[in-house]
């Protein structure tokens, strides 16, 4: 009998843990977008391994190669389809191969399982970030594994470990001198496209730029190495953060700000973030996670980074990186983890005060901020309640005295009158609109200044601000305002006695659009205006919903007439001619069709159209004379 000839070096066949094969069972047969993380993967776990030789050295001289590159190799052959990544890391002697690439973590495997049962469409990045099943990754794209890998202890022999990815592996003796390790994927048939070293480099840029040891292809270095972010702040020339900005948002412009932060305490925390030169359309409407992106270690978590900042400052670009945070980082787990917490709170704290010193230091940079993102604070001042106070020192606003500048409410503030105790706002379409609003008419006569909210967010903004260092916002069609300082009224030019024919007439004519209609006490420019006296919280979230052009049926308002007002008084001599004059019934609703126009709120002003015209012909029949 013949024996076979024992295979040299002698290979040993094992089986892997019934955990490791259901993970491998899933990643080479279930995940099928985003394989090329593999790469990012294997240079995270080479970077790692290169950081434990570094600072074994720093202690210890007697290693294999004490003089070898601390360094990263990937090289492609297509013929072959292998892609190699190789390291000048610990290595692994033959125990430890069987030890870290023959097990894993079983809770860590049970959550993985788990999650893949009912997230089949989740991408393969998520699913392996989160479960810190780095290395077998490569079963994604590769039927068949050899890792040959040489120990840094001097004495070790080199080992191979080779597996197709089904419950089995094989470990052997090898021939290799150098220190560390090389891993070989066989790549697949659909996965060809990455035996090709421009992939490979593309991958990196992507996604491994910034691991902070080189990283070859050929005798090129294909990464950036030394993060900016890590470098201190003074030593960082302007053009490096435009460049970086490029790089992170293929934006050609400059950015308008860039916040460099680099700490170790209370959490280590690298970060740069940008305030783009403009804001990108939509971005208002859509709700996007964030821009910022999440890196570990110099490895990138997460390209899109959601609860690192607070929702409204979604417009902020930039990277963000973290040694506190554990490398399998996952979305469900990102927003749990208290360092995730702390460093949300020390960015968001740090954008509020470069914003609060953009704001003292230079007005015609913070006035082009608010600009494009002011929007974007009102937000926050709705929907953050711990940064309120912060927040509201950017707020920026026009009023009836600011003569198209923008004032804060601090300065609107220093200029109230005597016993004034609250701020007054319209809400208008536009800040013409809000210039002509009848509402304005008391507050003109006295003096007071109102601020002007034109913009749709305002609405929003006020559901969350109730009032600003004790001075409550009132809305100045409330129906029963009392305003401080005294003023004479008007002369009236008709009397209670005809004026309640023709508040009867206007009545049956507006119907259920108006709940009563009244003298008013306060006009004196303007012949009428519509007052409310409802809960105003709810009446700002209709306007809101009208505004955006949905079906809200306005709640009925009170219809107030200026009895001192030429147009109300001939108005009632009308009435007292003809009660069914057609001139008042089109005046009636013209009149309450202005008030919706100036608020923004009309949904058809084309509709007026036939009215105005009637209106014109009456007028135009006028003999100059009588006008
Ligand atoms: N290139 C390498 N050199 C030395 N050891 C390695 C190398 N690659 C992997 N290892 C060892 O194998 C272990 C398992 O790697 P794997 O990628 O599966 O998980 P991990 O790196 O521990 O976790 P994660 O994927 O979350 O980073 C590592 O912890 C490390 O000890």
């Amino acid at each position: 009998m013949t024996t076979e000839p024992t295979e040299v070096p002698q290979v040993e066949a094992k089986t892997f843990k019934a955990e490791v094969q259901q993970v491998l069972q899933i990643l080479a047969h279930s995940l099928y977008t985003d394989r090329e993380i593999f790469l990012r993967e294997l240079i995270s776990n080479a970077s790692d391994t290169l950081n434990r030789m570094q600072f074994e050295m720093l202690t210890n001289r007697d290693v294999r190669d004490p003089e070898a590159e601390l360094a990263i190799w990937l090289s492609a052959d297509k013929d072959a389809r292998t892609v190699t990544i190789t390291d000048a890391g610990t290595g692994m002697t033959r125990e430890e191969l069987i030890d870290h690439l023959g097990t894993i973590a079983q809770s860590s495997a049970r959550a993985f399982v788990e999650k893949t049962k009912d997230a089949s469409k989740a991408t393969a990045s998520e699913m392996i970030g989160q479960f810190g099943v780095g290395f077998y990754s490569v079963f994604m794209v590769a039927d068949k594994v050899t890792v040959v890998s040489r120990s840094y202890r001097p004495e070790a022999e080199a080992a191979i470990w080779e597996s197709t990815g089904d419950d089995r592996y094989t470990i052997g003796s090898a021939e290799r001198e150098e220190r560390g390790t090389s891993i070989t994927l066989h790549l697949k048939e659909d996965a060809a496209e990455f035996a090709n070293d421009w992939r490979l480099e593309q991958i990196v840029k992507r996604h491994s730029d910034f691991v902070a040891f080189p990283i070859y292809s050929g005798d090129r270095q294909i990464n950036q190495r030394k993060a900016l972010w890590r470098r201190a702040p003074r030593e960082v020339e302007a053009e490096e953060y435009q460049n970086l900005y490029r790089q992170l948002t293929f934006e050609p412009d400059e950015p308008m700000l860039h916040v460099h932060l680099s700490t170790d305490v209370p959490v280590d925390l690298h970060s740069v973030l940008f305030i783009p030169g403009k804001r990108e359309r939509g971005l208002i409407e859509r709700r996007i996670e964030g821009k910022v992106r999440l890196y570990s270690r110099k490895v990138l978590i997460l390209e899109e980074a959601k609860d690192l900042l607070p929702a409204y400052f979604r417009f902020i670009e930039g990277v963000v990186d973290s040694e506190d945070l554990p490398l399998n980082v996952s979305r469900e787990s990102v927003q749990s983890s208290p360092v995730m917490q702390r460093i949300r709170k020390t960015l968001t704290s740090r954008l509020h005060r470069e914003l609060n010193d953009l704001a003292d230091k230079d007005a015609n940079a913070f006035k082009a901020f608010w600009q494009e993102f002011g929007v974007f604070i009102k937000e926050g001042i709705a929907t953050d309640y711990e940064s309120r106070n912060e927040l509201l020192k950017l707020l920026r606003v026009q009023t009836t005295r600011s003569d198209g500048e923008l004032v804060t409410l601090g300065q609107y503030k220093s200029r109230i009158i005597d016993g004034q105790q609250e701020i007054y706002y319209v809400l208008a379409a536009s800040l013409e609109a809000a210039a002509t609003s009848p509402h304005l008419d008391p507050f003109k006569a006295r003096g007071i200044e109102v601020v002007l909210l034109t913009d749709l967010m305002d609405g929003f903004m006020l559901s969350g601000l109730r009032e600003y260092e004790g001075l409550k916002l009132r809305n100045v069609d409330e129906a029963d305002l009392e305003l401080p300082g005294e003023v004479a009224a008007p002369e009236p030019q008709i009397s209670e006695a005809q004026f309640t024919p023709l508040a009867e007439r206007l009545a049956a004519i507006l119907g259920e659009k108006v709940k009563t209609v009244r003298a008013s006490k306060v006009l004196r420019d303007s012949p009428a205006r519509l007052v409310s006296d409802d809960d105003m919280m709810g009446r700002e979230m209709q306007r809101i919903q009208q505004m955006l052009g949905r079906e809200a049926d306005a709640a009925p308002r009170i219809l107030e007439l200026n009895l001192s007002h030429n147009l109300v008084a001939a108005l009632a001599q009308r009435v007292e001619a003809d009660v069914n004059d057609p001139i008042v019934t089109a005046a009636a609703e013209q009149l309450y069709d202005n008030a919706l126009l100036i608020e923004g709120l009309h949904q058809n002003p084309a509709a007026m159209v036939p009215r105005i015209l009637q209106l014109l012909e009456a007028a135009a029949r006028t003999q100059p004379d009588q006008a």
